[in-house]
């Protein structure tokens, strides 16, 4: 039987028809609102997001079409020359952007009805979408730099870029081009953000008109299917398929909850160096063939930047992990592949499915300022991402994900897999409600004055501490501080603002706020440390008082109350994970579809959801028993 992209390909000519039609009725293509010559000027996004979403596809390669799809000969329409010989295929658009900023993609889904092909358009929304004429740079410039990823990298929180998409669709291409660019520009800002932190301390630190208070560590994890290794451990040995036999690492928590694998850290000190080490590491990275593209990763490549801030040693270093994901296969790409190879697909479709439910419950838990279970540990390749999952991190994070996709119509299918991957995790921007009630144990529902009085509190403590090992009797209220409170909390400002700053600008702030002599400047950078540090501590235990009483209550939670709408983050089971690969974009636009239909009458749409679901389930069943029956 032909595959549903030879069948496309049969019908090219009414396909393409039906498309110059939709084409001419739609509205004008919205370009970016800001041009990117003028971005830098540009006011700085909006910064509460944590999660952004962007689309990217690629123009087709030059006698691509051609070679990859194939009309099926055998068909009555098949479109044949003079001589009776298929015509050679040439490209047909299965994607469309129609809108750059919000991004929105059009889909193009071929489907076959009596009266011949037909063409479905599916939309798609995310924040950004780039379209095939847009080059690295402006992808990195409107991603990277105006979501200031590296700034949150080095003012020690954490950043995570992550290339998904359909083997083929361009992510390497995009992944390798940030990678370039961030070790391009990271030394540069690291620079600029050292000279201010230093300004603020006012030091005659030897490092005071450099900047250079950073210090770069870098690691390049490879995970294949459950295997994880060492993509910068050199090595001459290869196995049966001339692949390069790597140490396997074993990536678990630690005793203090950390996932620090055991990986060879190389410390940079400049670009150069940066650089050179990516492309060591890349060179390794494996490849193997499949139906789809013959130098295809299979495994996903995790690149981690670390970044200490050598004046703070106590604060928590920065991280910068760029991910290029594996290619994402559909059961039919991966028919041809030997048993491990199967298993590896199977696995990494796994782990992308997972990923994919952490992603979401992030992105719903910063929309919602509530708590969300994120099952960060059910999979190696979201333990690795801990720091951006783990809701106990003091360390603000943020993900991006660029989901990419192929610009053919015979790929239409993968594609609409891809992009409804990725649509869930745009989220509108929590609605302005009115204040938290006050509660004495949670600093974000503190107004000015309680927030002055608790800093006045802690840091008379440190002051009366230091007085008593001088053996001068301290009495609260005459303690000299040092500097001045209302500086650090000006009238306007309350510890809820206080605990979205980056450790070091709080810092920064209590250096500034230094008024007299008093104190050393390395003494307020410790009692600064020591006085966030407890900040963050009482909101993150409002925070997990919050989710204990969820957990104890969960037994009675319905599943869409902390994941979304449907009952879907239950689908730990590997099954469904396959099925959701084998159907794409068709599970969840039925189960939708069901939802919405039982929702609009009132009927009881929890269970029609899970009927509909264990009927998809079925029919997986009986497609995979068919399969086996063939081989
Ligand atoms: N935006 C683009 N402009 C021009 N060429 C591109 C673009 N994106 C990708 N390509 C080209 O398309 C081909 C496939 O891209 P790439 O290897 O990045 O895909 P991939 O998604 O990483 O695939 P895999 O999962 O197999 O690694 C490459 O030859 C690449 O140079």
């Amino acid at each position: 039987m032909a595959s549903s992209a030879t069948l496309t390909t049969t019908h090219l000519p009414t396909l393409r028809t039906i498309l110059d039609e939709w084409d001419q009725k739609r509205l004008p293509t919205k370009g970016f609102p800001v041009p990117l010559a003028e971005l830098q000027q540009a006011a700085s996004k909006d910064a509460s997001k944590d999660v952004i979403v962007a689309f990217r596809t690629r123009p087709p390669l030059h006698n691509e079409a051609a070679d990859k799809f194939h009309a099926d000969p055998d068909a009555k329409d098949a479109p044949l020359d003079d001589q009776g010989q298929l015509l050679p295929v040439e490209f047909c658009a299965g994607v469309t952007m129609t809108s750059a900023e919000p991004g929105v993609f059009v889909a193009h889904v071929p489907g076959m009805k009596w009266n011949g092909p037909t063409l479905t358009h599916k939309t798609y929304e995310a924040d950004l979408a780039f379209g095939p004429d847009v080059e690295n740079e402006e992808v990195y410039q409107r991603t990277v730099v105006v979501n200031d990823m590296l700034s949150l990298a080095i003012s020690g929180g954490v950043g995570c870029i992550l290339a998904y998409g359909q083997t083929g669709s361009g992510k390497t291409y995009t992944m390798e081009s940030i990678e370039h660019r961030v070790a391009r520009d990271l030394f540069d800002c690291a620079r600029v953000a050292g000279k201010r932190f230093l300004q603020a301390q006012d030091s005659q630190h030897p490092s005071a008109g450099t900047g250079d208070i950073f210090e770069f560590s870098v690691t390049f994890l490879e995970l294949m299917g459950k295997h994880a290794s060492d993509l910068l451990e050199p090595t001459d040995e290869v196995d049966a398929q001339g692949n390069p036999i790597r140490t396997e690492i074993a990536v678990r928590e630690d005793k203090v909850g950390n996932v620090r694998p055991n990986l060879i850290t190389t410390s940079v000190r400049s670009s150069a160096e940066l650089e050179e080490l990516i492309n060591t590491a890349l060179s390794h990275r494996r490849t193997s063939a499949t139906l789809r593209n013959a130098s295809s990763s299979r495994s996903h490549a995790l690149l981690t930047i670390t970044i200490k801030n050598t004046l703070l040693p106590y604060a928590d270093d920065g991280q910068l992990i760029l991910v290029d994901l594996a290619g994402s296969e559909r059961y039919e790409d991966s028919k041809d592949h030997d048993k491990q190879r199967m298993g590896e697909a199977r696995d990494n479709n796994k782990s992308l499915m997972n990923l994919k439910e952490c992603v979401r419950a992030k992105a719903k838990m910063a929309a919602e300022d509530g708590f969300v279970h994120i099952p960060w540990r059910a999979n190696k390749l979201t333990m690795l991402l801990k720091p951006i999952f783990d809701i106990e991190s003091r360390q603000p994070s943020k993900a991006m994900i660029i989901a990419h996709v192929s610009p053919h119509i015979q790929d239409t299918v993968h594609s609409t897999n891809t992009l409804s991957y990725a649509a869930p995790f745009l989220t509108i921007p929590p609605k302005p409600r009115g204040p938290m009630p006050y509660d004495a144990a949670d600093p974000r529902t503190w107004d000015h004055t309680k927030t002055v009085e608790w800093l006045t509190a802690k840091f008379t403590k440190h002051a009366m501490k230091s007085r008593m090992a001088s053996y001068k009797a301290p009495a609260p209220g005459s303690v000299d501080l040092g500097m001045d409170v209302l500086k650090i909390c000006p009238p306007g400002s309350s510890a809820k603002y206080l605990g979205n700053l980056y450790t070091p600008q709080f810092v920064e702030r209590c250096l500034e706020a230094r008024n007299s002599e008093a104190l050393t400047r390395d003494q307020i950078k410790f009692r600064a440390l020591d006085v966030i540090g407890n900040l963050f501590y009482l909101i993150l235990k409002a925070k997990t008082r919050k989710r204990n009483e969820i957990m104890r209550s969960r037994k009675t939670i319905a599943v869409e109350d902390t994941y979304g709408d449907a009952p879907r983050a239950l689908d730990d089971d590997a099954e469904i994970h396959e099925a959701q690969l084998y159907f794409g974009a068709e599970w969840y636009d039925t189960l939708h579809e069901v939802e919405k239909r039982s929702k609009s009458v009132g009927g009881n749409w929890r269970e029609e959801f899970m009927q509909a679901r264990a009927s998809l389930l079925e029919k997986y069943r009986a497609h995979k028993a068919a399969q086996t029956g063939n081989n």
